[in-house]
C-alpha cells in the first residue's frame, strides 16, 4: 500500500481562494482585517513561522502588524505591547508566537489578550468556551488537522484517534475538538506516562504524532489503512525531522507529511480565525 498524501499546502491554497473574496468584502466596508504577531527573541524557527504568516496575509489582503521584541524584555513591558494591540483598531486579531523565553509568564500574557482579538484560540476564555461547546476561535493546529481530514473525507465519526502529545497548542485542544458531537471520535491522548504507546497507536484509525521525537512512529505501530498525521518537528544537523518514519507511508491509508501537511494548515486556520473575527465585528 502507498498512502494518499494529505496535502496541506494545496489545501491551504484552496482555503485562501475562499478567504480572498471575504476579505475583499470586509475591505469594501472599511473593515480590512489586520493580523498582528508578537515575537520575542531570535529563535530562527519562530521567525520563519511568523514570516510565513505575514506572507500569507499579503496573499489574501489581510494587513500585517509586526512586533519584534528582544529576548530579555520584561513582563511589564511585554504586557504594555499586549495592551497596545488590544486598543489598536487596525489590529483585528493577533497572536503571541510561542514559545516565549522562560522568564516570562506565558499564561498571564495569553489571558491578557482581548478575547475578541484572540486569533489563536489560546486565551483561557476561548479554551473554556471550547470546553463548554460554545462558539470560540479554535487553536490553529488542531483546527487545521480536523479541516485537513474533513476535506479528504477521512471518517471521524466513531473513529478511534490516538494523539501523541498533550501540549497546549496541539494535543490537549485536539482532544476537545475531536470529541465534539460534530466530530464524534473516541480519543486517546498519549504522553510520557502512557505505558504502551505502540499498543495505543496500533488500534487507532487516525494517529496524530505531535511529540517532537524524530521517527518515533514506525510502520509496525500502524493499523493498515489508518490515517497518520506527522505534526512534531525536530531540527537536527541534517535538517528538520518529523515524528513519523518515512516507511509508515507503506502501511498507512493517508499520510500528512512534515513539511507540507499540518504546518501550512496551521497558517490557513490562523487567517481563517482572523477573517471570522473581523466578520463578527461588523455585525
Ligand atoms: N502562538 C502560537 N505559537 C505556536 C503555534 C501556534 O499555533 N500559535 N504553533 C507552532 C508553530 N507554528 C505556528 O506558529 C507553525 C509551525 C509550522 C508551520 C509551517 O508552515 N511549517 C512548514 C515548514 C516550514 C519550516 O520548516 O520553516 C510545514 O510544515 O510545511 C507553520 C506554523 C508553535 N508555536
Ligand atoms: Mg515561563
Amino acid at each position: 500500500m502507498s498512502a494518499t498524501i494529505l496535502d496541506g499546502k494545496a489545501t491551504k491554497n484552496a482555503i485562501y481562494d475562499e478567504l480572498r473574496p471575504r476579505v475583499a468584502a470586509l475591505a469594501e466596508q472599511g473593515r480590512t482585517p489586520g493580523l498582528a504577531t508578537v515575537l520575542v527573541g531570535d529563535d530562527p524557527a519562530s521567525h520563519s513561522y511568523v514570516r510565513g504568516k505575514h506572507n500569507d496575509c499579503a496573499r489574501v489582503g489581510i494587513e500585517s502588524i509586526r512586533k519584534e521584541l528582544p529576548a530579555d524584555i520584561g513582563q511589564a513591558e511585554l504586557e504594555g505591547v499586549i495592551d497596545e494591540l488590544n486598543a489598536d483598531p487596525a489590529c483585528t486579531g493577533y497572536i503571541v508566537q510561542l514559545p516565549i523565553p522562560d522568564h516570562l509568564d506565558t499564561g498571564s500574557l495569553l489571558q491578557r489578550v482581548d478575547v475578541r482579538k484572540d486569533a489563536d484560540g489560546l486565551n483561557p476564555v476561548s479554551l473554556g468556551r471550547l470546553v463548554l461547546g460554545e462558539p470560540a476561535p479554535l487553536p490553529c493546529t488542531p483546527r487545521g488537522i480536523v479541516e485537513l481530514l474533513r476535506r479528504y473525507g477521512v471518517e471521524l465519526n466513531g473513529a478511534h484517534v490516538a494523539v501523541l502529545g498533550r501540549g497546549i497548542t496541539v494535543g490537549r485542544p485536539l482532544g476537545l475538538l475531536l470529541t465534539r458531537r460534530s466530530e464524534n471520535a473516541t480519543v486517546t491522548l498519549c504522553h510520557t506516562g502512557t505505558k504502551d504507546v505502540a499498543a495505543e497507536l496500533s488500534r487507532a484509525d487516525v494517529v496524530v504524532a505531535a511529540a517532537g521525537k524524530p521517527n518515533l512512529v514506525t510502520p509496525d505501530m500502524i493499523k493498515p489503512g489508518a490515517a497518520v498525521l506527522d505534526v512534531g518537528v525536530t531540527r537536527g544537523e541534517s535538517g528538520p525531522l518529523g515524528d513519523v518514519h518515512p516507511d509508515v507511508a507503506e502501511v498507512a491509508g493517508f499520510l500528512s507529511p512534515n513539511p507540507g501537511g499540518v504546518g501550512p494548515m496551521t497558517r490557513a486556520m490562523l487567517l481563517t480565525n482572523v477573517v471570522e473575527a473581523a466578520e463578527r465585528s461588523v455585525r
